[in-house]
């Protein structure tokens, strides 16, 4: 059953003679005329009848006393509502009665007599007094109602108020009674603040009405006289709102929405955009919870979009963005709003389903929010005020919890046992002089930079970054390296702002991370970890857009463009015009790369560039970013340690959020390696044989892995000769069958191995 044709319960709160009384209202659905209803005695009888009505399609029973039999002489009227089984148009029509009813009974909102009705040609009312009522103050109360069931229109003017009323059909749209015996205000000026009987022709109007559809039907009603009303019952928004304005009543959801539509989607984007907060900063409010909570879900099911970041980060500034933004997200605001109006007026119970969107399940929230306040204004207490804010005993505010420093105590140890790094030593050094005398030459230095992440649920902080110094001149490519969790991409964001540093400074170009990141996005490249593109956009004109943003112009644009899609493997077979959103994941990860490299930034971050890529693909990625490195300082975080020697210039392998060494690929291989990687491989009776060829070859040799007669052992190079493993192995192969053997010098994972795994035992230890 249509939720309006389920409508009304209602309840008159009379007295008489001094004794309370209820009158209620009934359907037409559950009586068969007015004459034969029960009249319950009390509002409590009224309720419990409501309750004992089994399995009653209309989940509203409405009662109605017969006036002449209780005599009404003084009457509020309240309105009540059983609508359990449709909260959706419980929540209209408590709106609608709200308006209509309660705010009449309010002192503050009572229509101001300059606005309550009198005579028009266009008013089938004849019995309404001339203009002068309005600057006599005895105009007559209005009240409006909707509904859409004629036979309810029927019942409850009939059952309410017995044969003294007139109902009035406008044609099908508008049923109105023009009362003689009504509840409303009498003339007197000062009796106006409460709903008084009046028995006299003048009277107030009650109306049952469905028409002003535009109004009624986006889901706001009105709740006293309007324009509609004088104009032949053809509404418009316009002078719904005016009429709102004027009588001072209410701020229509509507305007609201029209007017911080844009605004609330924005916000809602930008919720969206954000990093989830630190520090705990919580608002309460039941209300505004609603709102808030579908954010929340959106946060949940989908991961973060940093594309204004991205954008940011490529040179867009916040003035161009908020305009761009607001202009948007009005022409959407409007958009929809037409829609909800439209469908609303056509199909009414398809505004359940519209709120599946987000930004009308936000207004929603926000209407629940204004009643929140409604609800405050009609009882002693006065909701929630700015100074209560601060209270802790209303849980809109929470002590902010400062982030923590990092244990300094736990930062010693780490200095010391940073001591015996001789190369990372020097690195500090290096930055320490760095800081007393900059130079544009190192485009990033880093000082003692550090992100702490608070502990959540009862677990410690979380020191993902602790003490880096680094500095990496133009035209180094310098790779960091890293176990999973090392740190890598947290210090990564805090160079590309996405996060801010828990302590120490880091400078891009003489630029502070922490108060000249605008100054900073202007000359920064960012291939991110994980690809941050529009879906319907096209390779080209992600590229396009990325570029001129960076200031590329006209030829210098296109060739530009032209030039990244070409090298980077997605110009051929129109790949460029294809959506990123139907790309595979190495042309969107090759299309990331594209937008981080143009526009000639001097500085570039790589998150794992040639994740998913093929080794074809590796191969001019790799190609791109040796010629991009030239006159550019380029950080890159890779797991593979082919590309890193490939690619980096010099490397640092980063252990638990601490550098663990520094220095070219050669030199660690010195430095870390020293030994040879002998391996052989034979039938398992002979490994025994192998052991022994091993240790006269050095005693000091060390088998590192041992599988079916494979072994393979590390031998300290300063105790052998190539030639004398030469020779052992020609004489093993005389004495037994050797399948397979090799000899390599350290590799670089050999060196990542040894680094990160004595660096998790100092850990462990310590
Ligand atoms: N937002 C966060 N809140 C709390 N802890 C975090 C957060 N981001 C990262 N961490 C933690 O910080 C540590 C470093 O993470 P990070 O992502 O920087 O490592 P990584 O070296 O980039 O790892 P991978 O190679 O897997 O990408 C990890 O232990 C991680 O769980």
């Amino acid at each position: 059953m249509h939720y309006k044709q389920a409508l009304y319960f209602a309840a008159a709160h009379h007295e008489r003679d001094g004794e309370s009384r209820s009158c209620h209202l009934l359907d037409s659905s559950q009586r068969a005329s007015p004459q034969e209803s029960h009249i319950p005695e009390t509002e409590h009888e009224g309720e419990r009848s409501a309750r004992a009505l089994p399995g009653d399609p209309l989940p509203v029973t409405v009662w109605a006393p017969n006036p002449a039999r209780h005599g009404i002489q003084h009457a509020r009227v309240q309105v009540r509502l059983h609508l359990q089984k449709q909260p959706h148009s419980l929540l209209r029509l408590r709106q609608a009665l709200r308006r209509s009813v309660f705010r009449q009974q309010s002192s503050r909102r009572m229509p101001r007599s300059q606005t309550r009705p009198m005579a028009a040609a266009s008013l089938p009312f004849p019995d309404l007094p001339d203009a002068s009522c309005r600057t006599a103050g005895s105009c007559p109360l209005t009240l409006l109602f909707t509904a859409e069931n004629h036979s309810l229109a029927e019942t409850v003017t009939a059952g309410m108020y017995g044969s003294a009323w007139n109902v009035t059909d406008f044609g099908s749209d508008i049923y109105a009674i023009s009362a003689t015996h009504a509840l409303g205000s009498d003339s007197e000026p000062g009796k106006n603040d409460y709903i008084e009987p009046a028995f006299s022709v003048g009277g107030p109007i009650y109306y049952l009405q469905r028409n002003c559809s535009d109004v009624e039907k986006s889901g706001f009603y009105i709740g006293m006289e309007h324009p509609c009303m004088a104009n032949n019952h053809k509404c418009n928004l316009r002078d719904a709102f005016d009429t709102l304005a004027q009588n001072d009543l209410m701020i229509s959801n509507s305007y609201l929405q029209f007017l911080l539509g844009p605004v609330t989607k924005m916000l809602f984007e930008f919720v969206k955009e954000m990093p989830k907060p630190e520090s705990s900063l919580r608002l309460d409010l039941s209300s505004l919870l609603g709102a808030l909570f579908f954010t929340w879900v959106i946060l949940q099911l989908f991961p973060q979009q940093k594309l204004r970041i991205m954008m940011k980060m490529h040179g867009l500034g916040d003035g161009p963005y908020w305009m761009i933004s607001y202009g948007y997200f009005l022409a959407i605001s409007v958009t929809y709003m037409s829609c909800f109006v439209i469908f609303g007026s056509l199909l009414g119970g398809w505004i359940i389903v519209m709120e599946l969107y987000p930004g009308f399940a936000l207004y929603r929230g926000l209407y629940e929010f204004g009643q929140f306040s409604f609800d405050a204004s009609l009882s002693e207490n006065g909701g929630m005020k700015w100074q209560n804010l601060s209270e802790s005993t209303n849980g809109m505010k929470e002590k902010k919890t400062p982030l923590p420093t990092p244990d300094t105590e736990m930062q010693v140890s780490k200095v010391f046992s940073h001591m015996d790094k001789r190369d990372v030593i020097q690195e500090m050094e290096k930055v320490e002089e760095l800081l007393l005398e900059p130079t544009i030459n190192h485009a990033i230095v880093c000082d003692n930079l550090q992100k702490v992440y608070p502990g959540r649920d009862g677990n410690p902080d979380k020191f993902a970054v602790r003490g880096l110094y680094l500095s990496v001149p133009q035209g180094e490519c310098f790779g960091m390296l890293g176990p999973n969790g090392a740190g890598k991409t947290s210090f990564i964001n805090m160079m590309i702002g996405l996060e801010k540093p828990s302590s120490g400074a880091a400078f891009v170009q003489g630029l502070d991370i922490r108060t000249q990141m605008d100054g900073i996005y202007t000359t920064m490249g960012v291939c991110p970890q994980y690809d941050l593109l529009w879906e319907s956009l096209t390779g080209r004109e992600h590229l396009l857009f990325y570029g001129r943003l960076k200031n590329l112009k006209d030829s210098a644009l296109t060739q530009a463009v032209e030039e990244y899609l070409k090298s980077l493997n997605l110009f051929h077979g129109g790949v460029a015009d294809k959506q990123a959103g139907n790309y595979s994941g190495g042309m969107k990860r090759r299309l990331s790369v594209a937008i981080s490299l143009i526009g000639d930034p001097r500085v570039i971050y790589m998150d794992e560039p040639s994740r998913g890529l093929d080794p074809a693909s590796r191969k001019s990625l790799w190609n791109v970013v040796k010629h991009a490195k030239q006159n550019r300082a380029i950080i890159l975080t890779t797991h593979s340690m082919e590309e890193a020697e490939a690619l980096c210039d010099r490397l640092g392998i980063f252990v638990n959020g601490s550098l663990q060494c520094v220095g070219n690929p050669k030199e660690l291989k010195a430095r870390y390696g020293g030994t040879y990687v002998f391996t052989m491989t034979t039938s398992s009776d002979h490994e025994k044989d192998v052991e022994n060829m091993v240790q006269r070859l050095t005693p000091n040799a060390n088998k590192i892995y041992h599988l079916s007669g494979t072994q393979k052992f590390e031998l300290p190079k300063e105790d052998v000769k190539i030639g004398d493993v030469f020779q052992a192995v020609d004489a093993a192969k005389r004495n037994f069958t050797v399948s397979a053997w090799g000899l390599v010098d350290t590799t670089l994972e050999d060196v990542f191995i040894k680094v990160a795994r004595e660096a998790q035992a100092f850990e462990t230890l310590s």
